[in-house]
């Protein structure tokens, strides 16, 4: 239990940057861990409403972060970065918070407050979800948070919250079975792609996402010419998939079940994964389709594929730097880039840009398709451009080589027996083999000699960008892509 100190942040410093900094870097979704970095603000964006008596007082917050050096493995990732942090501020120390404990600071109007992060308390997102409800009925106070409804449902406000235990790049919060909020954690001024394209399809019905129902954007303040700012979206709440199973637990299932029985054939084995690959590929398929339909697309010259190629070879050059085990396979990586630029052109379309098997659910309707944010590294306004759908489609190619690999990886220590290691690491590749095929068939066949040269580099980029997230994040599983990149190609 924390309670307060002499030496806790005084008044005068109020939100202390280092009570912060230790904060955002015990979180899985601070994206500047291997960096260094200072607090450099503290900002408080508004009180939520919503608050009953026995409530705590939410302050959403946001927290600049500046970094030391510029330049991330895309080396497009900006020296400053904005985290959202909602507090939840309590006069007494809250035991069953104690994990989500940030700090206790004198309050100018509250006085000692204790402060957690409120994705954890049910009492704060209470509030949020109340403030959701009320904007749909017309009911909230005029203030800097706006919360933005869609017709068509009716929240369970009684629902409690269950904040999501693999928090990821953000954190999503479950009411009961009715609804999910995913608060963003870095923001930017600007429209999310998450909210922007749940929006178009909840609106053309599609059946491969979660129906949007409201998102909660603040407006920026004008900039120093008075010049107004885009708002900034913060997060979004949608249709919560009571009967979903994430794809990447299913195919870990289905690999581990394979590998159980390495004397069967992936054809033969119980837990076939083959005809859910047939049925994602038709999922991917279809929501390519309706983005093609409701947002712009463009056929680009030379130049585009040109430049493509180089994009690819320069994220390789800083991945470099980070990952020195890169350089082994450096030249054969810039030989299938190289053919990319060779092309002539592109078709390109809004998509998902970070898709992979954790980013799709197994539903009783079906497959779903989930965070549309695109690749959490790169800046907003490069996510949201119109891209390839073969990136999309590596994308999953690469999840179809990760989850027989990292089944591999788990077990490979216990196993004494060389030649039973050697028929499950076939037997591996057979299943990664088998669900590439079907989900290349189902998503839309024979592929062109132009359309394979693609795809191979999305998929040679897509491994190059892994290594660089596997060494940040999951040091452990860094031999995961660099073992595909040894094989691409070679
Ligand atoms: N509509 C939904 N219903 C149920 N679970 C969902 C839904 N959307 C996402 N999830 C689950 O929440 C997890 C986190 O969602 P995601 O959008 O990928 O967040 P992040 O941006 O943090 O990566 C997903 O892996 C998925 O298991
Ligand atoms: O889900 P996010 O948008 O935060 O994506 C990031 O994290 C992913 C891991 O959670 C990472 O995906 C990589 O690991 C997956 C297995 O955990 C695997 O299925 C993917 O193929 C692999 O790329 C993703 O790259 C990263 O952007």
């Amino acid at each position: 239990m924390n309670t307060p100190r002499s030496g806790s942040p005084s008044s005068a410093d109020h939100l202390d940057r280092k009570v912060f900094a230790d904060y955002l870097v015990r979180t899985r979704w601070f994206g500047g861990k291997g960096r260094s970095f200072e607090v450099t603000d503290i900002r408080v964006l508004a009180e939520l409403p919503g608050r009953l008596d026995d409530s705590p007082h939410v302050l959403d917050h946001l927290v600049e972060v500046t970094y030391a050096a510029a330049g991330d493995e895309a080396g497009r990732s900006p020296d400053v970065e904005l985290y959202q942090v909602p507090l939840a501020l309590y006069e007494h120390p809250q035991g069953r918070l104690d994990h989500a404990f940030i700090g206790w600071w004198e309050d100018p109007t509250l006085g000692w407050v204790h402060a957690y992060d409120a994705v954890h308390d049910r009492e704060a997102m209470a509030c949020l979800l109340r403030s959701f409800d009320a904007a749909a009925a017309g009911e909230l106070p005029e203030g800097p948070l706006a919360f933005r409804r869609l017709p068509g449902h009716d929240l369970d406000t009684t629902a409690h919250s269950t904040l999501f235990s693999g928090e990821q790049s953000n954190s999503s919060v479950a009411f009961g079975e009715d609804s999910l909020m995913k608060l963003f954690r870095k923001v930017t001024p600007g429209v999310n792609p998450d909210i922007e394209i749940h929006r178009a399809l909840t609106e053309v019905g599609s059946d491969h996402v979660a129906a949007l129902y409201g998102w909660l954007e603040v407006e920026t303040a004008a900039n120093a010419d008075g010049i107004a700012q885009p708002v900034m979206q913060l997060a979004m709440l949608q249709q919560f998939f009571r009967t979903a199973t994430d794809g990447w637990d299913l195919a870990l299932a289905s690999v581990r079940g394979l590998l159980g029985s390495p004397e069967l054939h992936a054809t033969d084995s119980g837990g076939d994964f083959a005809p859910e690959a047939t049925r994602l590929g038709e999922a991917v398929a279809d929501v390519h389709r309706l983005l093609a339909e409701h947002f712009p697309t463009e056929t680009r010259g030379p130049e585009a594929t040109v430049a493509l190629a180089a994009t690819m070879s320069e994220r390789l050059d800083r991945a470099l730097a980070v990952v020195p085990d890169l350089a082994a396979h450096a030249d054969r990586l810039r030989g299938i880039f190289g053919r990319v630029a060779e092309l002539g052109g592109l078709q390109v379309q809004r998509i998902h840009g970070d898709l992979h098997l954790g980013q799709t659910l197994r539903t009783s309707k079906g497959w779903k398709i989930v965070d549309f944010e695109g690749e959490p590294a790169k800046q907003l306004a490069e996510r949201t451009l119109p891209d390839s759908p073969w990136r999309d489609v590596a994308g999953m190619l690469r999840s179809f080589d990760y989850a027989p690999r990292s089944v591999e990886h788990s077990q490979a220590s216990g196993e004494s027996d060389a030649e039973l290691a050697e028929l499950r690491r076939m037997r591996a590749g057979e299943w990664a083999n088998r669900n590439r095929n079907h989900f290349i068939v189902a998503y839309g066949g024979d592929l062109t000699v132009e359309q394979r040269v693609l795809l191979d580099a999305y998929v040679a980029d897509k491994a190059v960008y892994e290594t660089v997230y596997e060494a940040r994040n999951r040091p452990g599983w860094l031999s995961i892509p660099l073992e595909a990149i040894a094989q691409i190609g070679a």
